[in-house]
């Protein structure tokens, strides 16, 4: 006989609730289908647009679109499809990629209020850097850049450039110490890695974290800020579900998200714990010294010219209602470090990676910076030398077009709208030269697209070529219209979210390759590298599978 006796009461129990769960989860799948149904069919109009056959009926095209070696996809997409592309999102949500310059201007400049950063891309932000630039929209974001934007200018940066030479002194001294003996093969993104870093360490912060001191290991906030990009690209698909999760308080988050079995979840937790340590470390050393005066402010490492320094006092002095809180200067110091990082050392390494495979165009662009100095009277080469030098602009402009470091920037549509289009577009109903984007739509902004369309640029639009910039540019550049912070190309972005620190960067650029290509000869090394795309696409060595990345190159002092 059996251990259970079940009474008839018993199983009417159990029919009653088995039917009420059934009808349950079924309402609630009937709701959840009729919703996707619902938004699915107001983009009805986008599946008759050219694109790619879906590969999943899950993730549609998005293991393709967001893979390490996408790259070859992104190509196939922009040579087979043409300048307005959907492509298949989750459960067969329709995104946009967009490379025409009309609708381009019109998507980050004169409707950038329709087209916002995803929310998904907000939230995921909020919860790694907290609240900045990067996490915020609207009038909160608008607030913040207007505070922002003087400690960004060029008459700040100027007074800067000491503290860059300073910094890029100290990797020079280091990289002679390492190839002293000879030429070597040494792994030089990690060398400019550590650049950036004490840049806008020092400049952005006012903070050292002693980068090229000789003992110096590599500690744990160094290892998060070159795991923090390929380790959010691996979790593409679960940070587009951001903005679902609750608002819970950033010790359970973490607990629930070690409990799942995501080994790249655990890590960007492990990350996201060690960015919040140490800027909070930062910051809590900063504003004790600033609760004590000026004085001691201004005996900091930066004598109190680093971009957060000025912040602070420029913060003191605004109206009560653009002032910043302490959270948001916490979050914009995460957010520099983050944005300034990984994006400069990535074009930096790209240069000097170009530079190694044209040895004509490494000398030239040296004989240009010998020149520069013996006319300076062999004096550091000030703000405005550097930045007159021709070829070394040419450099940096033709890099930064053929090979951005972002190839795509996310926006989302806020609402119905209509995008003119420069050229027509076939789609299975015949042409259009107007697009209707639907409310809720995913759209990413083609930069490489727009940086290497041919009828903009000419058949040798997919060649890096320096002296492009050297004459006059074809009538089709001007003509295209083409939205940038800098000029003609859209690396950095156009309008109300273009990138901040573009001046920075263009700076840090500048002053480290003059050191660098005046100092020592670049060479490619035997071990094969590959580009990986990542949100920002970084070197890594062909066949590793390790999370952060790398470029070896045979570096011989001159
Ligand atoms: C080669 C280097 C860099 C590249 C290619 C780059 C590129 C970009 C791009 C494409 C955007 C997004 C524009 C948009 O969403 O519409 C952006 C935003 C941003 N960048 Fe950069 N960036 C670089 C360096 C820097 C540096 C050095 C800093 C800081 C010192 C910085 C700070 C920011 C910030 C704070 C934003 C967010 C702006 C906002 O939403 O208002 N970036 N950057």
């Amino acid at each position: 006989m059996s251990v259970f006796q079940f009474g008839w009461h018993d199983r009417l129990w159990f029919y009653v609730a088995s039917c009420v769960v059934f009808y349950f989860f079924s309402a609630a799948s009937i709701l959840v289908l009729a919703i996707l149904a619902r938004s699915r069919l107001r983009q009805v109009t986008l599946w008759k647009l050219p694109g790619p056959p879906s590969v999943s009926i899950i993730t549609g095209n998005f293991t393709q679109m967001f893979d390490f070696d996408a790259r070859r996809f992104h190509e196939r997409l922009r040579k087979s499809y043409g300048r307005v592309i959907r492509i298949a999102g989750l459960l067969g949500d329709s995104h946009l990629v967009i490379s025409d310059t009309r609708a381009v201007y019109n998507i980050l400049v004169k409707e950038h209020a329709a087209f916002e950063t995803p929310e998904w891309l907000l939230a995921s932000n909020a919860r790694n850097f907290g609240l900045s630039l990067l996490s915020i929209k609207g009038p909160i974001h608008r607030k913040q850049r207007k505070l922002l934007h003087p400690v960004f200018s060029v008459e700040h940066l100027r007074s800067l450039a000491p503290l860059f030479h300073k910094v890029t002194q100290g990797l020079v001294a280091n990289l002679q110490e390492t190839v002293s003996e000879g030429p070597k093969d040494i792994n030089i993104l990690a060398s400019l890695e550590y650049l950036a870093l004490e840049l806008i360490a020092q400049g952005g912060l006012g903070y050292t974290f002693d980068s090229f001191r000789p003992d110096r290991e590599e500690n744990e906030f160094d290892t998060a800020i070159k795991e923090y990009m390929p380790t959010v690209a691996r979790l593409h698909v679960l940070r587009m579900l951001a903005h679902w999760i609750p608002n819970w308080p950033p010790s359970v988050l973490r607990l629930v998200a070690n409990i799942l079995p995501i080994p790249a979840l655990h890590n960007l937790m492990r990350i996201s714990g060690t960015i919040d340590k140490y800027t909070t470390a930062i910051f809590d050393e900063k504003k004790a010294l600033f609760n004590k005066g000026d004085d001691e402010f201004t005996h900091q490492l930066s004598e109190g010219k680093d971009i957060i320094s000025v912040l602070m006092r420029q913060n003191l002095t605004a109206p009560r209602e653009d002032q910043l809180s302490d959270a948001e200067i916490k979050g914009q110091m995460a957010t520099f470090i983050f944005a300034a990082t990984e994006t400069t050392s990535s074009a930096l390494a790209r240069i000097l990676s170009l530079l190694a495979d044209h040895q004509d165009v490494q000398d030239r662009l040296r004989q240009e910076i010998y020149h520069a100095r013996e006319s300076a009277g062999g004096k550091e080469l000030e703000y405005e030398e550097l930045d007159k030098l021709p070829y070394l602009d040419a450099v940096c402009h033709e890099t930064l077009r053929a090979h951005s470091p972002a190839t795509y920037i996310p926006k989302s549509c806020r609402e119905d709208i209509v995008l003119p289009l420069a050229h027509p577009v076939l789609t299975s109903d015949g042409p259009i030269s107007t697009l209707f984007v639907p409310r809720g739509t995913s759209v990413l902004v083609d930069v490489t697209g727009i940086n290497r369309d041919p009828t903009i640029w000419g058949a040798d639009a997919d060649e890096w070529k320096p002296e492009r910039f050297l004459s006059p540019l074809p009538d089709s550049v001007g003509g295209a219209q083409i939205p940038g912070v800098y000029s003609n190309i859209v690396s950095f972005g156009a309008g109300a979210r273009s990138c901040i620190g573009f001046k920075f960067a263009l700076l840090e650029m500048k002053i480290t390759l003059s050191y660098l290509v005046g100092s020592f000869r670049f060479l490619p090394s035997k071990t094969e590298i590959v580009w990986r795309y990542g949100g920002i696409t970084t070197p890594a060595v062909k066949g590793s599978n390790a999370v952060g990345t790398a470029m070896p190159m045979v570096v011989e002092s001159i």
